[in-house]
């Protein structure tokens, strides 16, 4: 077979005549036609000289390049502004963005229009948005939020939405908000398997924690109830360590297995000599960290709910990692506090790791306590329950006494989801 260089790709050549001329659509098209052959260097300028001629699709792709730095530095303001241009301009998909810039509450305020933005990417249909509506209303008591609830998230799966037919499929066979319909489950499991999605483990949380958002309408958007405080039980004050019981709903653990699954990892450190991944003995589970490229509106509401529990902005957190055990798996004791060395390497003005955050995400049959042998402190996992300790002395001082393990699973598997917060800003928006 011939081999078909990015020289030789005929359908380049023929997109790089057509847009010799400078027409907006195709500079966006030969743009597009570069970012799927992997070569956003090359698209990043295109699409800024077809976003410059006012091409909405151009708009929308170059921000979001300049908010990730992908094909070129990251620049967040620019790629606002230009987010804010797509909008007006009318691209469907703009909005959406905007609100999960606004969950961040560094380049937008979280305030009324996330709400209003997400309305709209909902009534567009737009199935990022729908499913993150579905999440946002399962939450909520009461029978209109959880018909809601059920409806969006078929809305979503009707439209391809894999992660939302996993929940979907869970709540039918669990009756979640309806009825138990095992048999439409077990159909709707079927047609998952065939395309190749594993089963979730079975999630319930019995008690999530009530929504000031319970009061309003039914299908109110107020995804600003995720900032209200979280009651916690202080488990030791040095080492400080608290627990938060039913901070996640079982949708929203749901929601991190099924993201996290498909880019699960052997869990590797970084060898200090060679610079190279290593496998560690000191944790032998597996991992995904949630690239903020993958990252969805769902997905940052939860983070934004962890952070807050937490007592911290979720901008700064680093990305999101989920974590599963298998039988015989743990993390050995460790400190989450990184060395001078690693802070240099990875955002040095945002400090230190301050405090970690922990949510279990399923039931474990046996073992995968985690343990503070100094504050004498073990915690069995809960779905949707957390752990919340602090890493950092109160002068910002390493606390050595923050030690604390992830005991071996003796049965079943274990999946947790951590976000390590610095002391100061980590992410751009
Ligand atoms: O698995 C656990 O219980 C602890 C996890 C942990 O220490 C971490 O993610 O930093
Ligand atoms: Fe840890």
């Amino acid at each position: 077979m011939p081999i078909t260089t990015i020289a030789s790709d005929p359908v380049l050549s023929n997109l790089r005549a057509a847009a010799a001329g400078g027409a907006p659509q195709a500079l966006f098209e030969l743009a597009a036609a570069l970012v799927v052959r992997r070569h956003p260097e090359e698209a990043f300028d295109l699409y800024r000289r077809a976003a410059e001629s006012g091409h909405s699709g151009a708009q929308f792709e170059h921000a979001r390049m300049l908010l990730l730095g992908v094909g070129g530095d990251a620049d967040p303001a620019r790629g606002l502004d230009r987010m804010l241009s797509a909008e007006r301009a009318g691209h469907a998909a703009a909005g959406y963005q905007l609100a999960l810039i606004g969950l961040g509450g560094v380049l937008l305020p979280l305030d009324a229009q996330v709400n209003q933005r997400m309305l709209a990417a909902v009534q567009a249909n737009y199935p990022p948005a729908v499913r993150a509506a579905a999440l946002h209303f399962g939450r909520r008591a009461g029978d209109t939020n959880q018909t809601l609830c059920l409806q969006l998230l078929e809305r979503a799966a009707q439209r391809g939405d894999v992660t939302a037919a996993q929940l979907l499929a869970q709540r039918l066979a669990l009756g979640e908000g309806c009825q138990a319909q095992p048999a439409a489950a077990d159909e709707l499991l079927a047609q998952l398997d065939r395309h190749g999605v594993p089963r979730l483990p079975m999630i319930r949380v019995d008690r999530a924690q009530p929504s000031a958002s319970d009061a309003l309408p039914p299908g109110t958007f107020a995804f600003e109830d995720a900032l209200q405080p979280a009651s916690a039980s202080v488990l030791s004050r040095q080492p400080r360590v608290a627990r938060v019981d039913g901070l996640l709903s079982a949708d929203e653990c749901r929601l991190l297995v099924a993201s996290a699954r498909p880019q699960l990892r052997r869990s590797n450190a970084v060898d200090p000599e060679s610079g190279l991944p290593i496998e560690v003995e000191v944790r032998t589970s597996s991992d995904a960290s949630l690239d903020p490229v993958l990252e969805d509106f769902a997905l940052r509401a939860v983070q934004l709910r962890m952070a807050s529990a937490a007592g911290m902005a979720m901008v700064n957190g680093e990305h999101l990692t989920v974590l599963r055990y298998e039988p015989g798996q743990q993390y050995r004791p460790h400190r989450d506090y990184v060395p001078p060395g690693a802070i240099e390497r990875d955002q040095p003005q945002a400090g230190n790791r301050q405090r970690t955050i922990c949510v279990y995400l399923n039931d474990v049959e046996a073992g995968g306590e985690t343990e503070f042998p100094v504050a004498g402190v073990r915690i069995a996992p809960r779905p949707g329950s957390a752990v919340v300790f602090d890493n950092l002395l109160a002068d910002g001082r390493p606390d050595p006494d923050s030690l604390h393990a992830g005991l071996p699973v003796l049965a079943g598997e274990k999946w947790l989801a951590t976000l390590w917060l610095r002391q100061r800003r980590y992410r751009g928006f």
